[in-house]
């Protein structure tokens, strides 16, 4: 689960100057691989940008200057576009695809929709036709780069749907997601449309391993499933466990959501599904082709896989066809890396000095009529912390939660259900909430924490403006990140009409003093939880009859003091929550 869910390793420095100086040590190396770390620094040395231009050509003595020639797959080049944005205009009346599905699927279809989105427009028809026009050869594998909330899970869970004819035959789908969250939300995506009783099973470790094998296991002892919903590493665990096997042979469809978010997580798992469907190995021939044409078809989706597309190489895909959303403001950028923001974001860029970040995010954004907030920070310190800051700010008056990856199993969809209902109005999340997750009515995403990488500020930012309506999107930050900030967006058409805010320390004067005791407060609470914790251990240790125990219990004690030694060693009453903040990422 920790690979999983270890935050994504794209340029981690894009925007965070703390960590610039150790990445300027390694400049040479990044100059050469990462383009945006290049980015990063501003500038390359004048050695660097030659050697960058210049070729040895074979057989010639000198280096010569040669044109860099950026060479675009086929099949990248002959994408099938749509348009990015979702209103009156591109959406089309559900008759356009209804009736070549199934009866049982258009009367769902027809109680829960009112008209397609782009991308389903673009996608849906194509896989019904493979389904009523099955091809001699093979089938082609999909890839689907559509903007955050445009309606991509509907393009593969109505043609899902729409195959099985006999549920309880074999199964027919392996889904494969990056985390537990969307395990649950896919079900329960496919729950809305499933007329025809399709057995479907999440395989996430957010329920005991065992209560988990119970429900994909029959009572004669075989897997039984139509639709498998699961995150890797936990299929990976069922699937070598050998009380019972997999019977992949029928195998239609392999969906990878949230693909790009999963070539860093290994990939056997793709290797043996391929295996045991007979979707493995290059056809070399016309025979090849005709006697696999069986094999699953490989469906990835994300709103950000056209960036580094040739990666998806990784993913052994058979005669690819790439559907990718249009942008509209694209002149300046490689189209082959333009990934499209929803255009109902409207962005702002609050700059404020550091210490005062937790009071501008409760002033300007909490105090306002936003209904449900979504806080993103980059380490789980300081989510614990600027939880229990805001709770105290708030008095009361509403209820804020902290998710991260390491709250486990049934408690994060917890905490997750109370914010989808309504009950937690602000909700402080690391990046395992940044991809995917769909919760209606988030008005507001705000970056308390510049985020990582690009690809984690496009998805951060789709959790609001989802489904064609608008949102607010906040991001917090200092005059230098700010500057690279907004370099980086502009470079990567991300810019969306932002709007740049600063305030300064006196315009915060009247609330200094509320800001200050609430920090203090909470500098309490957190000392007596370290206490309480700290004899909580010792006596489990003594139960446990430890005989190191002594030593356990300083240690832990000793560590936690740091902790608060860091927090206060961030100066002044403001150190608690932002002292902490800034030491964090100036040792990271
Ligand atoms: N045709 C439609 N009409 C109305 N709502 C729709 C339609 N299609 C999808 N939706 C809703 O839009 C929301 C976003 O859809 P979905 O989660 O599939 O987006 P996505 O493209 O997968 O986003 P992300 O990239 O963030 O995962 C969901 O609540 C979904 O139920």
């Amino acid at each position: 689960v920790e690979a999983e869910e270890a935050p994504e390793e794209e340029i981690a420095t894009e925007v965070q100057p703390e960590v610039k100086e150790k990445k300027k040590k390694k400049k040479k190396k990044v100059v050469e691989e990462n383009e945006e770390g290049e980015e990063e620094n501003g500038e390359g040395t004048k050695q660097e940008e030659d050697y960058q231009k210049e070729f040895k050509v074979l057989g010639h003595h000198d280096f010569t200057e040669v044109k860099k020639i950026r060479v675009v797959s086929g099949w990248i080049k002959n994408a099938r576009e749509f348009p990015a944005g979702i209103d009156s205009d591109n959406l089309g009346p559900l008759a356009e695809i209804t009736p070549h599905l199934p009866k049982s699927l258009v009367k769902r279809i027809e109680a829960e929709l009112k008209h397609w989105f782009p991308v389903q427009r673009a996608v849906i028809p194509e896989l019904l036709d493979s389904i009523v026009n099955p091809p001699v050869l093979r089938r082609r594998d999909l890839a689907i780069s559509a903007p955050t909330g445009s309606g991509k899970t509907l393009c593969y869970v109505l043609p899902i749907l729409a195959t099985i004819s006999n549920p309880g035959e074999f199964i027919s789908t392996l889904i494969v997601v990056p985390v537990q969250a969307l395990v649950k939300q896919i079900i329960n995506e496919i729950g809305r449309f499933n007329g025809i009783g399709a057995k479907v099973v999440g395989l996430s470790g957010s329920d005991p391993y065992d209560k988990e094998r119970r429900r994909l296991i029959n009572a004669e002892g075989l897997i039984d499933a139509d639709i498998i919903v699961a995150t890797p590493s936990r299929f990976m665990e069922h699937f070598l466990d050998p009380s019972a096997s997999f019977d992949l042979s029928r195998l239609r469809y392999i969906i990878a959501d949230e693909a790009d978010r999963m070539l860093n997580v290994r990939q056997e798992w793709l290797e043996l599904v391929e295996g045991e469907s007979g979707g493995l190995g290059g056809a070399t021939s016309i025979m090849d082709l005709a006697t696999k044409r069986n094999s699953p078809q490989k469906i990835l989706l994300s709103a950000t896989l056209s960036r580094d597309i040739e990666q998806l190489e990784k993913w052994n895909l058979h005669r690819p066809r790439l559907f990718r959303a249009s942008a509209e403001k694209a002149e300046q950028v490689d189209t082959s890396a333009e990934c499209v923001l929803p255009s109902g974001i409207s962005h702002l860029i609050l700059e404020t000095p550091l210490k005062f970040h937790p009071l501008v995010l409760f002033n300007d954004i909490i105090e306002s009529e936003c209904k449900r907030i979504l806080v993103f920070t980059n380490h789980k310190d300081s989510s614990v912390r600027l939880c229990k800051l805001l709770s105290i700010l708030s008095d009361g008056s509403f209820q804020v939660e902290q998710l991260t990856a390491d709250l486990f199993g049934k408690r994060r969809h917890k905490v997750l259900d109370r914010f989808r209902k309504g009950t937690t109005r602000v909700l402080i999340c690391s990046d395992y909430l940044s991809r995917g997750v769909d919760v209606e009515g988030i008005d507001c995403v705000v970056n308390y924490d510049l985020p990582q990488a690009t690809r984690l500020f496009i998805h951060r930012a789709g959790r609001t403006a989802r489904a064609g309506t608008k949102g607010r999107l906040v991001s917090i930050t200092e005059k230098e990140p700010k500057r690279l900030y907004v370099k980086l967006l502009k470079k990567g058409n991300l810019w969306n009409d932002a709007s740049e805010k600063k305030i300064e320390e006196e315009e915060l004067e009247e609330s200094k003093e509320k800001y200050t005791k609430a920090l203090e407060k909470m500098k309490k609470e957190m000392e007596e939880e370290t206490k309480k914790d700290g004899g909580k251990e010792e006596k489990k240790e003594k139960e446990n009859g430890n005989g190191g125990r002594g030593g356990g219990a300083m240690m832990r004690g000793g560590s936690r003091g740091r902790g608060n030694g860091n927090r206060g060693g961030g100066g002044r009453g403001g150190g608690g929550g932002m002292g902490q903040r800034n030491g964090k990422r100036n040792g990271t």
